[in-house]
């Protein structure tokens, strides 16, 4: 049998921790068009000892290793590590990899800086706080220069990212007050995992959609930590997600309330600005707002902004695929600024429409 480096040549040989999930999927199916990439291991927990064809036929035929357990992994068939475990079990992984690995953890993991306020809302110690130190927030567009220096980069959630893109310039620029945010947000249902759970089925999740986490959803300090480094003070956000009956796609919409003197325009125009030379952010002319089919299996956020009739408010809709830029997109993005490479490479692909 050929090894695993004749095998890729000079291509950065990936594994992918998780791959019988959703997000583990998607990051195979987009790295599969990756030109710099070689897919060396997968693993699985209880799906391990499968070829991948058999958890996903539509990933047959591309000649992937079969998924195996993370502790029969071969080390030194891989250079690159994608971690997409549930959160709670990938601190313990992370830490225990061999030191010269490059990792992005998809997990909510490393994201907050604070184990403090870590535990608090995960319900249990951070297990690895020495290298906690040392991990790179990954919101791509706002620290480029962390996640170029990293060796672990923690990913953002898809929540935290379809609304941080919007608001994070406003606030540095001060044109929104840091108070009275609120975020409404709705997801589909791929961002619970394939995990069976009743609340997913279909008999469940169709003909309706409901509000979840209410009040202490675990993403809100994490938005919360970004949006405090943005505006220099503490910012606290009333943020809902809801469950909506579709397999992809997130939308953010978002109230704030204006500085004096400040208009709808005026937020449009920073967005545009600021996004203007970003190859995954945009934002849609006045009068329009997007919707989530407009960045379907895309690395793309589209985000639109109108003026509300209560004095000084204004709303602004966000959207994002949440396995893609919410999760497999953003992570090989990082990827790319990590290694050097272009940061479009791969995941360049226009948003599929209808
Ligand atoms: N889905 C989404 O839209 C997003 C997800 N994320 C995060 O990404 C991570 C992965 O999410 P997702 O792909 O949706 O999750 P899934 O539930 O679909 O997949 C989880 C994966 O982890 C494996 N696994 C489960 N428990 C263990 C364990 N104890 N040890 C080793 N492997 C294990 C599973 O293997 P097996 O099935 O074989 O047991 C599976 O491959 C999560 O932390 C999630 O919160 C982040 C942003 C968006
Ligand atoms: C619809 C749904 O259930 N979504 C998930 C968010 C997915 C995600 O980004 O979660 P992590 O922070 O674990 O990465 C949730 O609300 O928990």
């Amino acid at each position: 049998m050929a090894s695993i480096s004749s095998i890729s040549g000079s291509k950065i040989r990936v594994g992918i921790l998780g791959a019988s999930g959703y997000t583990g999927a998607e990051l195979v199916r987009m790295l599969l068009r990756h030109p710099n990439v070689a897919i060396t291991a997968l693993t699985a927990e209880r799906q391990a000892g499968k070829p991948m064809a058999e958890v996903f036929p539509h990933l047959g035929g591309y000649g992937l290793p079969d998924l195996v357990k993370i502790d029969d992994l071969k080390w030194d068939g891989v250079d690159f590590v994608f971690c997409a475990l549930p959160h709670g079990t990938t601190q313990e992984v992370v830490s225990g990899l061999p030191s010269g690995l490059k990792v992005v953890d998809l997990s909510a993991d490393f994201r907050l800086t604070d184990p403090v306020e870590y535990a608090t809302w995960y319900g249990h110690e951070h297990r690895a706080v020495d290298l906690q130190k040392e991990v790179a927030y990954g919101l791509t567009e706002f620290n480029r220069q962390g996640v170029r220096k990293a060796r672990v980069v923690a990913n953002p959630g898809c929540y935290p990212t379809c609304s941080l893109l919007p608001l994070l310039p406003l606030l540095m620029d001060g044109l929104i007050e840091p108070g009275g945010i609120i975020i409404d947000a709705k997801s589909g249902v791929s961002g619970a995992g394939r995990d069976a759970k009743q609340a997913n089925l279909f008999a469940e999740v169709s003909e309706g959609f409901n509000a979840y986490g209410v009040g202490h959803h675990r993403h809100m300090p994490e938005i919360e930590q970004e949006l405090r480094l943005a505006a220099g003070r503490p910012v606290t956000v009333s943020f809902t997600p809801h469950l909506v009956p579709m397999n992809r796609g997130m939308m953010a919409t978002i109230y704030v309330r204006m500085a004096d003197g400040i208009t709808a325009d005026d937020l449009r125009a920073t967005l545009a600005k600021r996004y203007a030379d970003e190859p995954f952010v945009g934002v849609t002319p006045a009068g329009v707002v997007p919707a989530t089919r407009h960045v379907r299996a895309s690395n793309h956020c589209l985000m639109g902004v109108v003026a509300d009739r209560t004095p000084r408010g204004a709303i602004i809709v966000s959207v994002i695929d949440n396995l893609v830029k919410g999760a497999s997109g953003q992570a090989i993005q990082n990827m790319n600024v990590m290694l050097g490479l272009d940061e479009t490479t791969g995941i360049n692909q226009a948003p599929l429409f209808p």
